[in-house]
């Protein structure tokens, strides 16, 4: 139950709620206890008649009484029950968005390596189905409960008052029903445990089946998922099965101890009325009427405890991932101007998990307003470096200055905010082409869209498609060429007019007279900017004012355009190797 504390936060938050919901449900309790009272006095009004103790009109005029207090008490119950739920049940309800958003706040917050560490699959299932059960708790578990707590309270209170010994005799299997009820409600428990894992399993599976749908046509492989396909929905069909069983029991327990129940108030309760014990046979009547509403709520006992067990282990889930620290965060609270200087001083980073040291002994200079261009092998650490400059991660060793300030001194909202970058791999949402570029800066006109799609050369493309800039991307709409991508993602970087432009290889799918249109474009949109190209081909690279080129996570050459043309090293092939291919196209 510790983890579940966690909650207490939001029920100090919703305190006018959750009291309220305890009032009405005490006064719900107490106006329900009413029905079998008037019924009982009916039945003795009856008995009364039989023995002439009472005229007819007398009679009458008592059942027509009790007859109204009965609808009375039933419908003032009935309204009261329906505000108990509209203050537990929306109480939970305004629980679960909180809870919700605060999740999912954490996770912006979360550093790289967090989602590196945990499947997609686990973050959703968190922040979704656990959320759920712990829904469950605050709102469901806990109105059953107090309404158990009360309701019995109420009821046996009654009972004692009437008669304690027909009420010691008429609890005999009320233990055992809550006993039964409680080993029950854990065997489904386990049960739906197993068929919700496996329901999840079969989730992720069609997932990545949709996700991958092109390789398994390509490759033919729909036999053979499909066999996997009926594999786990086997698997799950019988775990259901066994749990159906087990629900199944419910109702038939509950009918064969309501029933001894029954047997037993009216066996003591006739012995008791034959010797005088009880004055009035509508004690009977008004007995076995309670005890029936005792049963439902004992009955909920063990299904309110697998609520609570569930919700707390979900909670646990939960909490795992709000107890998670960032790895990296925000360690300078003043806002910082950034002019866009960047020096490397003997940079050294490994990858924590993977114990890959991507780069080695880094050190560079890039003034405010240059261009540095960076080539090397696949593999040799180009984008590792330019995600150390957006602290995606921190250095091992040495030292990274921003305008000279050592950048984890540098507030880190304002880093980000003063770099645009375009990655490898363009990600684009599913929203229309305008809003993806939009992304870059909530402010910018229809115009200034248009002017940095033209910018990245892709306007041309955007005008050809029948919504233009509205056109909707992603799984719904339409889906854009690795080229148009990328050309979007560079409209999205530019927009943001930030002073330092990180393009990583983001020309790699877009043909050589495209690429020099939109290098040419660049050159005037980033002339006061510092800007670092990771690229593999030379015509990216050769106007810069520096290049660098990375061999294994270290610099082996670097120098102008010039000077690199004149060693005999990577550089210098590729240039020739380059060239070669131009002329042969
Ligand atoms: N998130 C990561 N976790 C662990 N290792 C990584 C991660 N990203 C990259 N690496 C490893 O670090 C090394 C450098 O990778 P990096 O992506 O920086 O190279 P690159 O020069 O950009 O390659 P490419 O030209 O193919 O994009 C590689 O050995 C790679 O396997």
């Amino acid at each position: 139950m510790k983890d579940l504390k966690k909650l207490n936060k939001y029920f100090i938050k919703y305190k006018y709620h959750f009291l309220a919901g305890i009032i009405i449900t005490i006064a719900s309790q107490i106006f329900t206890v009413y029905a079998p009272k008037y019924i009982g006095d009916s039945i003795t009004a009856l008995q009364g008649f039989m023995q002439n103790t009472l005229g007819k009109e007398e009679v009458k005029s008592e059942l027509i009484k009790n007859i109204i207090w009965i609808i009375a008490t039933t419908l003032i119950a009935g309204f009261l029950t329906f505000l108990m739920r509209q203050t537990i049940i929306v109480m939970s309800r305004h629980v679960e968005f909180d809870l919700k958003n605060e999740i999912f706040q954490h996770y912006e917050r979360l550093s790289l390596d967090f989602y590196k560490r945990n499947r997609t699959g686990d973050l959703m299932s968190r922040i979704s189905e656990d959320v759920s059960k712990v829904r469950q708790y605050v709102g469901p578990a806990v109105m059953y409960s107090i309404n158990t707590i009360i309701r019995m309270t109420v009821v046996i209170v009654q009972m004692y008052i009437i008669s304690p010994k027909l009420t010691w005799y008429s609890l005999i299997p009320v233990p055992l029903l809550a006993y039964f009820m409680f080993v029950l409600s854990k065997q489904i428990n386990q049960r739906s445990f197993l068929y919700q894992q496996n329901l999840s399993r079969l989730s992720s599976f069609s997932q990545e089946m949709f996700s991958g749908i092109r390789v398994i046509k390509a490759y033919a492989l729909e036999k053979y998922k499909n066999k996997e396909y009926t594999e786990l929905t086997d698997d799950s069909r019988k775990i259901y099965m066994k749990l159906a069983v087990s629900s199944a029991l419910i109702g038939p327990l509950m009918i064969f101890l309501i029933g001894l129940c029954n047997i037993i108030i009216i066996y003591i309760g006739a012995q008791m009325f034959i010797s005088g014990t009880i004055e009035n046979i509508g004690v009977i009547a008004q007995f076995i009427l309670y005890i029936n509403m005792l049963t439902w709520p004992i009955a909920s006992l063990g299904w309110v405890s697998t609520m609570i067990q569930e919700a707390d282990s979900s909670q646990k889930r939960i909490n795992e991932f709000l107890n998670e620290v960032p790895s990296i965060s925000n360690l300078q609270p003043q806002r910082t101007t950034i002019e866009g200087n960047i020096r490397f001083e003997k940079v050294n980073f490994i990858y924590e998990d993977t114990g890959i040291h991507a780069l080695k002994n880094i050190s560079f200079n890039l003034d405010k307003g240059k261009t540095l261009a960076i080539l090397g092998k696949t593999g040799s650490g180009k984008s590792s470096l330019l995600n150390l400059i957006v602290r995606l991660h921190d250095v091992t060793s040495g030292d990274i200055y921003i305008d000279n300030k050592p950048i984890k001194e540098v507030n880190l909202f304002d880093l980000r905010n003063h770099i645009a970058m375009v990655p490898q791999d363009a990600f684009l949402f599913s929203d229309s082409i305008k809003n993806n570029i939009r992304f870059g800066n909530e402010e910018a006109t229809d115009e200034d869209i248009i002017h940095y799609a033209k910018l990245a050369d892709v306007h041309r493309n955007i005008i050809t498609f029948e919504k233009g800039y509205d056109t909707v991307l992603g799984e719904r709409g339409l889906t854009l060429s690795g080229g148009q991508k990328q050309r979007v993602s560079i409209a999205r970087a530019l927009i943001k007019d930030a002073p330092i432009l990180l393009l990583d290889d983001c020309l790699s799918a877009v043909d050589t007279e495209t690429e020099e249109r939109i290098l040419n474009n660049l050159k005037q949109v980033a002339e006061n900017k510092t800007t670092i190209i990771v690229t593999h081909r030379v015509s990216s690279a050769k106007n810069a004012d520096y290049i660098l080129i990375l061999d294994d996570g270290k610099i082996v050459e670097q120098g102008t355009h010039q000077d690199l043309i004149t060693l005999d090293g990577y550089y210098k092939d590729l240039f020739f190797k380059q060239l070669a291919e131009k002329e042969l196209n």
